[in-house]
């Protein structure tokens, strides 16, 4: 491949259109696209299922309807128009025959793996073999192998095949805004940068929580598990933005050494310090194994060890079907030393910083303030909803989408980076902790408590408190406890 690694594709394939993200996040995101005038080429969606290219174009439809509340019609049939099917079993070379027949007029196709991980290097080595790679580029979906040695395996026959250049390897909340902007946040503000360290910070908490279950993604998910879907790729890359040192440079490799350099220095995972839970009923769920060992919650304490971080409590909880939806960093910062003097009582909350990457993408600063009275003291917070100040983002897929067309590789993951995180959570993988149940709308199993050194606790949003309006959103885990 020459420099068109760096121009535009000139034809999109979806491999996997029929499926799940096609219908959730690829459609309606190609229609944004569409609408801000942004996407130029035809694009072929490819699956199983024998229907017509119009049965697709009625999918189209039906899913942009179902997210946007105002539907630029003429956009949405532009978009229609570009769209064309190819159905066919990925494991037959003639789906790869007649893919090279519609695509005899393009010279720089994106490929877009959004397909069962495991299809994914089979799938590139039939488009090479049809001759279709040359000067193509792939975008992968996540997840990026099932353990370290199988992502090396990945990326081994990947690049048999491709070059690094050709290979996009797509994680949506690298796209996300608060995401996008966490280093910007956290060194170009002098009043953040200097209190972002063990020295201030008793512990790092980051929680991907979810109110709704498996639902119809039974049988991916029941091979997948909570920490492999969105903890080995979402968090840890948020985790990595979160605790990183200032990249030394302004372009994409510069952030991407200083994220790598931080996994380097988180230890491996310690299965005596992980919690793996799955949430009453997920046993009925369509497509789950009977019996099922997959845990749809997983907790787990990380350590750093750099002089930054060495000894504050890295804690990550992901789950389904939780209390809340909600996706959030909080830094918990240590008790002042100099409140006795102040009267300030001794169980007074601590002060948090919490960015909200969603569903409503905020800072928050959570302060301790005297009463009006005089009689005590008082929680207030401090809070920027970005949406109202900065303005609405593109979503993620809308803009990593645009990216990986045009040949934008800054957002895409790094080799190396998925690798170690890998690495860091290998352990777990050959020693998962016995998994616990829970029930659906509590916060998860009691014993992601013992995970917190002993005096703190997990600080949940909830929705009596933790909005920015009333004292204290601290709730222990459910233990069971329902809605
Ligand atoms: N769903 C989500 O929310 C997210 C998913 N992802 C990733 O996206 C990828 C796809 O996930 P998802 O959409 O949920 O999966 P689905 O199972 O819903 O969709 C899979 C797609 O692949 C097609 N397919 C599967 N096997 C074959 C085959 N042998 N031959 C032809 N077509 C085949 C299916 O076609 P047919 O239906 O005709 O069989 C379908 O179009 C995964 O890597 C996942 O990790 C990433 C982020 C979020
Ligand atoms: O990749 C995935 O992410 C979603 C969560 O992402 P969000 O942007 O919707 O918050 C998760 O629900 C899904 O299980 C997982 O595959």
């Amino acid at each position: 491949m020459t420099d068109a690694a760096e121009q535009q594709s000139d034809v999109l394939v979806v491999f996997g259109i029929t499926g799940d993200l096609a219908h959730k996040m690829t459609l309606p995101s190609l229609y944004r696209l569409e609408a801000a005038n942004r996407l130029d080429c035809p694009i072929i969606g490819v699956a199983r299922e024998d229907r017509s290219a119009e049965d697709l174009r009625r999918t189209l439809r039906e899913a942009v309807h179902a997210v946007e509340q105002q539907v630029d019609a003429e956009a949405l049939e532009r978009l229609a128009a570009r769209l064309d099917y190819l159905h066919g079993d990925f494991a037959d070379p003639a789906l790869y025959q007649s893919l090279a027949e519609r695509l005899r007029d393009a010279g720089r196709p994106l490929f877009y793996l959004e397909i069962p991980p495991s299809l994914f290097a089979d799938v590139v080595g039939h488009l090479a073999d049809a001759g279709l790679t040359r000067d193509a580029r792939v975008l992968v979906e996540k997840p990026f192998g099932h353990d370290a040695a199988s992502a090396r395996e990945l990326d081994r026959r990947l690049h048999s095949l491709l070059r690094e250049q050709q290979i996009l390897r797509i994680d949506h909340f690298l796209g996300k805004q608060p995401v996008l902007d966490l280093a910007y946040l956290r060194f170009a503000n002098t009043l953040l940068a200097p209190v972002w360290s063990r020295e201030h910070i008793e512990s790092v908490q980051i929680t991907l929580a979810e109110d709704f279950g498996v639902e119809d993604r039974g049988s991916f998910y029941d091979a997948v598990g909570a920490l492999r879907d969105v903890v080995q790729n979402h968090l840890l890359q948020v985790l990595a933005l979160v605790t990183m040192e200032a990249p030394r440079g302004a372009d994409a490799d510069a952030l991407w050494d200083a994220k790598v350099e931080v996994l380097r220095a988180v230890a491996d995972a310690d299965p005596a310090h992980a919690v793996r839970a799955q949430y009453e009923g997920y046993q009925q769920v369509p497509g789950v194994g009977d019996g099922s060992g997959t845990e749809t919650y997983v907790a787990l304490r990380l350590e750093i060890r750099n002089e930054r971080w060495q000894g504050v409590p890295i804690l990550i909880r992901a789950g389904k079907a939780l209390a809340t939806t909600v996706t959030e960093v909080r830094l918990v910062y240590r008790h002042p030393e100099t409140r006795a003097p102040l009267d300030v009582p001794a169980h007074a909350a601590a002060n948090q910083l919490i960015l909200t990457i969603d569903p409503d993408p905020a800072m928050r600063l959570r302060l301790l303030s005297k009463a009006a009275d005089g009689t005590g003291s008082r929680d207030v917070h401090l809070e920027l909803p970005f949406a109202a100040e900065l303005g609405k983002p593109p979503a993620p897929y809308e803009r990593l989408l645009h990216d990986a067309l045009t040949g934008d590789r800054a957002l895409f993951s790094r080799e190396d980076a998925v690798e170690e995180t890998w690495r860091i959570l290998q352990p777990l993988i050959e020693k998962p902790p016995a998994v616990v149940p829970y029930q659906r709308g509590s916060w998860g199993p009691a014993d992601a408590d013992a995970l917190l050194p002993t005096g703190q606790t997990w600080h949940n949003q909830d929705d009596s408190g933790d909005d920015g309006r009333s004292s204290d959103g601290d709730t222990a885990h459910g233990g069971g406890g329902g809605a």
